[in-house]
């Protein structure tokens, strides 16, 4: 459906480069540290910024140079950009009026996609006093309003607390079964929720592509280290795994050197055999009692599904 074709975009400073990636009608999750280029490459996508080489195709046709307008695709920035001086029913209405509908048709779209995602009773208010759920619920109406091809999410819920995440994701996952859609996070959780597909972006490549297998086989180590995998190297033997799979036992080889108590797990932080391992404890998990831990502890250390990797 979209095909991206050794995509680069250049300038001084940073490189996004021969970019290869595929969609098609799938949930498309793109993570990677800060300034990896991801959002760069999704204004690609959009067409807000020109690539400098490459191609883009959508179903079979090369949009490369086609205008954002003539894309149809759904982009919501990481700020959702709302009309400020426009109250909401106006902001979803805006791309219908400018497309030239008539006021009832426009009437009947902005109530179905109200109604679709639960903002019918703010459509008299002015962005400025909604939370930020609510802003980021119309930023996503009125992308959905104009039926896009392809809806572009830009770190959707990085502004919204727990309670306010958790119903956008049920939302996304809805909006995901009618149309493509690319998003990007910092979340894991809401990464392993949606992504049918995951891309890891990293210094402005595409380092690794696949389904939520990912998550469970990096391919190298700096995939591994960006998921949080300790890297642990012990007698010519380097494996990664994973802070849920180091179990901690009864034995001396170890030393605990922090532990951060999270309720109902514990972050540990252990010295092993030149490793500093990170480890997430749960009590029914442990051979040793957890509520008895404490910093300078000796310890043994078991590993569950070590994960030997290919390449650097
Ligand atoms: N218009 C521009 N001119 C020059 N450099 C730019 C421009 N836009 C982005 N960049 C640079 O491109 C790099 C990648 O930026 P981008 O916003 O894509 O990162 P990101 O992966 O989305 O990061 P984050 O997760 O922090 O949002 C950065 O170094 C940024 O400074």
């Amino acid at each position: 459906m979209l095909r991206i074709e050794n995509l680069s975009k250049i300038w001084k400073e940073f490189q996004l480069k021969n970019i290869n990636l595929e969609i098609n009608k799938e949930y498309c999750i793109i993570l990677g540290p800060s300034g990896a280029g991801k959002s760069v490459l999704l204004k690609c996508i959009a067409g807000i910024l020109k690539v400098d080489s490459g191609k883009i195709y959508f179903n079979g046709e090369d949009i490369t140079n086609l205008p954002p307008e003539k894309r149809n695709f759904g982009y919501v920035p990481q700020n959702y950009a709302l009309f400020p001086n426009m109250n909401v029913y106006k902001n979803i209405a805006y791309g219908l009026r400018i497309r030239g509908y008539p006021k009832p048709k426009i009437d009947k779209k902005v109530e179905e996609i109200a109604e679709f995602l639960n903002i019918k009773h703010l459509l008299n208010r002015k962005p400025t006093t909604l939370s930020g759920g609510e802003q980021q619920r119309v930023a996503l109406a009125r992308a959905l309003v104009l039926e896009p091809n392809l809806l572009l999410l830009d770190e959707p819920t990085s502004a919204l607390d727990m309670n306010n995440k958790e119903k956008i994701i049920g939302e996304l996952k809805r909006v995901g079964e009618i149309l493509p859609i690319i998003h990007i996070t910092h979340d894991f959780v809401e990464a392993k929720t949606l992504g049918e597909k995951i891309a890891i972006f990293m210094d402005g490549k595409l380092v690794e592509v696949g389904d939520r297998e990912i998550f469970k086989k990096p391919k190298n180590e700096r995939v591994a280290k960006f998921l949080g995998y300790n890297i642990v190297k012990i007698n010519g033997e380097k494996f990664a795994i994973a802070p849920e799979d180091v179990v901690i036992c009864r034995g001396s080889k170890g030393k605990i050197v922090n532990i951060i108590d999270c309720g109902f797990y514990k972050k540990v932080m252990v010295d092993f055999e030149g490793n500093i391992l990170r480890c997430i404890l749960k009590e029914d998990k442990e051979d040793i009692d957890l509520n008895n831990l404490n910093i300078g502890d000796r310890v043994g250390v078991k590993f569950e599904n070590k994960i030997y990797l290919v390449g650097k």
